[in-house]
């Protein structure tokens, strides 16, 4: 290995790897991407014990979100949980799915915890695809807290895995299932999706 470049790990794209494409119906930059289903943990609006993160378009294959640390967040008493700051980052970098018109689910993802972040905080995220192989794709996302240009708390370098719908209809509970498929709403959402030209 040569000691000028970085250990290859499953996270550093292969030298054939290439730049991600914006889908050309992908949301406006500023535009809400709403919740890709109302009970995810993650964004989901009835989901009464989740992070109700709220994610943007951003330009190219980016996003922004920002998610408001609760009393129910806590690991250490007034400090976020750093799983729940897990969460929020896998979420916003999920939200990059909008962008390109893909549905992946997260294979592998790396948190480095840099500040505490204490109850009540607004944390503002950012992620971004790096590059794509096969059905893989790298993206990363950071944490900042007081603003978007404030000090780094987390951060996450993640692969995503591109997948077909039917990976939730074969592995998905079948009450959920049944209920998200009786939803034309949610239909619709997955059916955005579909088209991938
Ligand atoms: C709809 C949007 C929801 C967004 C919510 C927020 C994101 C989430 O939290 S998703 C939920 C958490 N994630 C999951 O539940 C995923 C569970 N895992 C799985 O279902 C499977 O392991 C899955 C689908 C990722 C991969 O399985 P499979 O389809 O058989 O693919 P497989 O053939 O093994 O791998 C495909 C490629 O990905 C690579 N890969 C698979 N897993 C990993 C991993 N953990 N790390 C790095 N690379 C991986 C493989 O090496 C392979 O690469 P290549 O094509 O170069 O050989």
């Amino acid at each position: 290995m040569s000691a000028d470049r970085p250990a290859r790990t499953s996270l550093t794209p292969p030298d054939d790897a290439v730049t991600p494409v914006r889908h050309p119906d992908a949301p406006a930059p500023g535009e809400v991407l709403g919740s890709h289903y109302d009970q995810c943990f993650g964004c989901g609006e009835k989901q009464p014990h989740g992070l109700h993160l709220e994610a943007r378009a951003g330009e190219g294959v980016t996003v922004t979100a920002e998610f408001t640390v609760k009393p129910a967040h806590q690991g250490a008493p007034g400090l976020a949980h750093g799983g729940v700051l897990t969460t929020a980052l896998d979420e916003t970098l999920g939200s990059l799915n909008w962008l390109m018109h893909v549905i992946s689910v997260t294979g592998r993802l790396e948190a480095d915890f840099v500040r505490p972040v204490p109850v009540d905080t607004v944390l503002h995220l950012d992620a971004r695809a790096t590059a794509r192989h096969g059905r893989k794709i790298y993206c990363t996302a950071t944490g900042r807290i007081g603003g978007a240009d404030g000090p780094v708390a987390v951060r996450a370098d993640a692969v995503f895995i591109e997948v077909k719908v039917e990976h939730f209809v074969d592995h998905g509970r079948e009450a959920e299932i049944q209920a998200a498929m009786a939803d034309p709403d949610q239909v619709r959402r997955a059916r955005a999706f579909e088209v991938n030209p």
